[in-house]
Order: structure tokens, then sequence, then C-alpha cells
């Protein structure tokens, strides 16, 4: 077998959401540099993808825009720059180009995902998530202790949330709860569990990787999703250790390993379901040496294909 054609795996569209505004730590906006930085484009382009940057949607700057109507402002302006990934992103997955949307913190999901289901929608196809976190992103404003948005993208996808938010993708909620599986799992609050469990929302927690090995586990999520004719990978860095990816604004200990990261998105990849990816939550600020962006790159060559032994026969 020669080498792949140039873009004969397919076409890959790369677009950065900037955005630190669905939490308080600043820093996470420039994510989308660091994760191009580390070669993101390269690394594609050397699978054999044919990679177009589609450079960032435009996110307001906290400090010229926040005075005198802190939270309400914030919560606008996440509403409209998610109203713009998700419009941009509609439009590429409905061209048949595979999506990879780099955060920004995990706000801009409510993007991503309600723009892949437009699509997906006009289609005729269902599309579910799994969604690779330390946290399950299950709160709503009245569960939220932190009142930060990127704790509740997931809820707010299936219909739970900010008025404001629910309908970015149109009148129906994007996900059923049940479409949707959590991985990784290690921080919920109180109440949100509560919501998470009454949702239905399958969550598959650190313990589980810990007692039946994480190729058991991915396998079984997989399973579950896979009646399906789409599947949307949101991954949150901060799933990983901490020692791992350290550059993350809310770290938990215990986390995924390298290696664990590495095989789930490696089975990912051979059960050949995910049609569009998010990367989230890097922030170069805590980071060291941009060590999280390159893990992420890493991770996203292995649930684009890359093999280790992958010599042409
Ligand atoms: N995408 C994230 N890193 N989310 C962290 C959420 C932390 C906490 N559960 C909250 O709602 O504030
Ligand atoms: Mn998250
Ligand atoms: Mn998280």
């Amino acid at each position: 077998m020669s080498e792949p054609l140039f873009g004969a795996r397919g076409r890959v569209a790369l677009l950065g959401v900037p955005m630190d505004l669905g939490q308080s730590r600043r820093g996470v906006d420039m994510g989308p540099s660091a994760v191009r930085y580390a070669g993101l484009q390269a690394t594609l382009e050397d699978l054999g993808y044919a990679v177009e940057d589609l450079g960032n949607v435009g996110v307001p700057l906290p400090e010229l825009t926040e005075a005198g109507d802190a939270g309400g402002w914030r919560l606008r302006a996440v509403g409209e720059v998610c109203r713009e990934v998700s419009a941009r992103v509609r439009e590429v997955a409905g061209g048949g180009a595979f999506p990879v949307v780099l955060g920004g913190d995990h706000s801009i999901s409510l993007g991503t995902v309600s723009g892949v289901v437009a699509a997906s929608r006009e289609a005729g196809e269902r599309t579910g998530v799994i969604w690779v976190d330390a946290h399950a992103d299950f709160n709503t404003p009245e569960s939220s202790p932190s009142g930060n948005i990127h704790g509740m993208p997931l809820a707010t996808l299936t219909g739970r949330g900010h008025g404001e938010l629910v309908r970015i993708g149109g009148e129906e909620a994007s996900l059923r709860a049940e479409d949707a599986v959590i991985l990784g799992l290690r921080s919920v609050d109180r109440e949100e569990q509560r919501l998470l469990t009454e949702a239905g929302v399958h969550a598959y927690t650190m313990k589980e990787i810990d007692a039946y090995g994480i190729a058991r586990v991915v396998r079984q999520a997989i399973k579950r999703l896979s009646h399906l004719e789409r599947v949307h990978l949101s991954f949150d860095l901060d799933s990983l250790d901490p020692e791992v990816a350290p550059g993350v604004g809310t770290p938990v200990r215990g986390g995924l390993t390298y290696r664990e990261a590495h095989l789930l998105m490696e089975l990912v990849n051979e059960a050949g379901i995910v049609t569009s990816l998010d990367v989230v939550e890097v922030n170069p600020i805590l980071d060291s040496r941009n060590a999280t962006a390159e893990v992420a790159v890493e991770l996203v060559a292995s649930l684009m294909g890359r093999r280790i032994l992958a010599l042409p026969e």
C-alpha cells in the first residue's frame, strides 16, 4: 500500500473559540493559540487529513464590557458567542467535514454540540455525546454553587438551564439525557448529583475505571451510543490527572493517566463512531511549558487514527 494521498482520510475544519466568560480564571481564552502552537494542524495533515483552519470566533473582552452588569452581561455574551459557534459548526458538519473546535472554557460546547445536532437533524440523523471530564457540567443556575456557566453546559444541552442558553440550537433541546455518557467523573456538586441521576445521564466515574479498567468502560460507553448515527466527543483536559495536564482551571486529583486517555481515544477511533470533537479548558497561564496543549494534540491524533505500528503493508 502506498502513502495516503493528501486528504485521503477526509476533511477536518478547525475553529477556535477563545472564550473565558464561563468561569472566572483568566487565561483559558489562550487555549486555541496554545493548541495550534503545539502543532495540531500539521499532526492531522500527517495523518492524511485535509485541514482547513477557519480561525477564531470573536469573543468580547471582559475588561471592556463588564462594568455595571457583570452576571447578565456574561450570560448574554456566552449566548451570542455560542450561537455564532453553532452556526459555523452546523455549516462545517453540514458540508461533510469533521469539526474540531478549540476552547475556551467548556461553555463553548453549547455552541459546538447544538451546531452538530442541527446538521445531523437536517440529515435525519440523531447525535449522542461522549463527555470526557472530571466534572459532570450538569449544574443549573439554581443548583450551581459557583454560578459558573462552564459547570452547566451538559445540563443546558438537555434543556435544563438559563433561558438564554437552552435554545441556542433552536426550539428543541439538542440532546436527550440518555444519549450522553460521561467518562472520568470524580467531582460532582451535591444538587448536581441529584439532577444528573434524575435525568438519566450515564456516568462512568473514576471508580469504575479503576475497578474494571478503561478498556471495558470505554467499550460499554460506546455500546450505549451505538444506536446513534453521530457522536460528538467533548474532551475537557481536566479529565486527565493534573500531573499529566496541569494547565486547567479546575484540576481534580485522581484523573486519567496518560495511557488511559490514549487508550480511550484509540478505542473510540477503532469503533469509528465519532463525527465531531471539541477540546476545552486548556489554560496556558496555568500550564507548564505548554505540556497540556501538547497532550491535547497527541490525544486528538489518537482519536483521529494514529497507530503505534503503522508501517504501510
Ligand atoms: N468545565 C469545567 N471545568 N467545569 C467545572 C465545574 C466545577 C463545578 N462543578 C461548578 O459547577 O462550578
Ligand atoms: Mn467540563
Ligand atoms: Mn471539567
